[in-house]
């Protein structure tokens, strides 16, 4: 089956609803003079919770083929949960994916596996597209054990997801040793961690979710290293952070297939 390649910008902790309204509209713009197939590359921004309704209203008005997530999503459906954000909530802004399990939610927000299964259980439940996100560490990619951990995080935040759910899972590998240090992983090291995820997705559901599940590499991607890595076939595009503020830069990592070589 032919996995359409997703490129999606976490916009992490920046821009105020006026900034994520124009980044957006400058983006739709540079991919309308580039004459964009948005199904030849789908591409997607996660902008912060206070922004998504004012992404959603430019979206719907200028009928924009760009979508929209969020980056993280309460694993609660209501009540007492002060701070949260529910995937009904986010569901009724037209959002249509969600990351979860961010290395920066696991690290500084202390997510376990369980509880990053949970949110994703809970974005399924929904009608959202979950990215979740798996990948070591500096000392673990030293130590030569990447692959094992990875895949044990990856089993342990798809607790919960069915067979009938788990073809429209996202997942994202994000090694956390590359992520805003310019250090980006190889293509062979993208390879390598993706292919073992889809075998992984193979042992857990079945050769045919393995073969649905678009499973992307993100870590200091750029225009100049985008198409290497998303042209490895296990690749199936990028997720963004620094270079996704950046309207210009982003559209030609929408459009790798052009800028293969730049
Ligand atoms: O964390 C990331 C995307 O979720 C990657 O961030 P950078 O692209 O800034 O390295």
């Amino acid at each position: 089956m032919a996995r359409t390649p997703l490129i999606a910008g976490n916009w992490k902790l920046n821009l105020d609803h006026h900034e994520a309204v124009h980044l957006v509209q400058k983006l739709a713009w540079t991919l309308k003079d580039a004459k964009h197939d948005f199904g030849t590359a789908e591409v997607v921004v996660l902008p912060s919770f206070t922004n998504i309704r004012s992404v959603q209203t430019l979206v719907d008005a200028d009928k924009l083929e760009i979508g929209y997530g969020a980056q993280d999503v309460s694993a609660h459906a209501s009540g007492a949960y002060t701070g949260e954000v529910s995937a009904a909530q986010l569901a009724k802004l037209g959002v249509t994916y969600v990351a979860t399990g961010h290395s920066e939610r696991r690290e500084y927000h202390g997510e376990s596996d369980a509880v990053v299964a949970a949110k994703t259980v809970a974005a399924l439940g929904a009608g959202i597209t979950p990215i979740v996100c798996v990948g070591e560490g500096l000392e673990i990619r030293k130590a030569g054990t990447h692959v094992e951990y990875t895949l044990t995080q990856l089993e342990g935040s798809l607790a919960g997801v069915t067979a009938e759910q788990a073809p429209t899972v996202v997942i994202a590998y994000e090694p956390v040793w590359a992520i805003g240090t310019g250090e980006v992983a190889t293509p062979e090291d993208a390879q390598e961690v993706c292919e073992a995820i889809r075998g992984k997705l193979a042992e857990l559901y079945s050769a045919e979710v393995a073969d649905a599940v678009r499973v992307l590499y993100g870590g200091s991607v750029k225009s100049g290293n985008a198409a290497q890595i998303i042209g490895k076939p296990d690749v199936d595009g990028a997720l963004v952070g620094g270079a996704s503020l950046d309207a210009e830069e982003f559209a030609k990592i929408a459009r790798f297939q052009e800028h293969a070589g730049a």
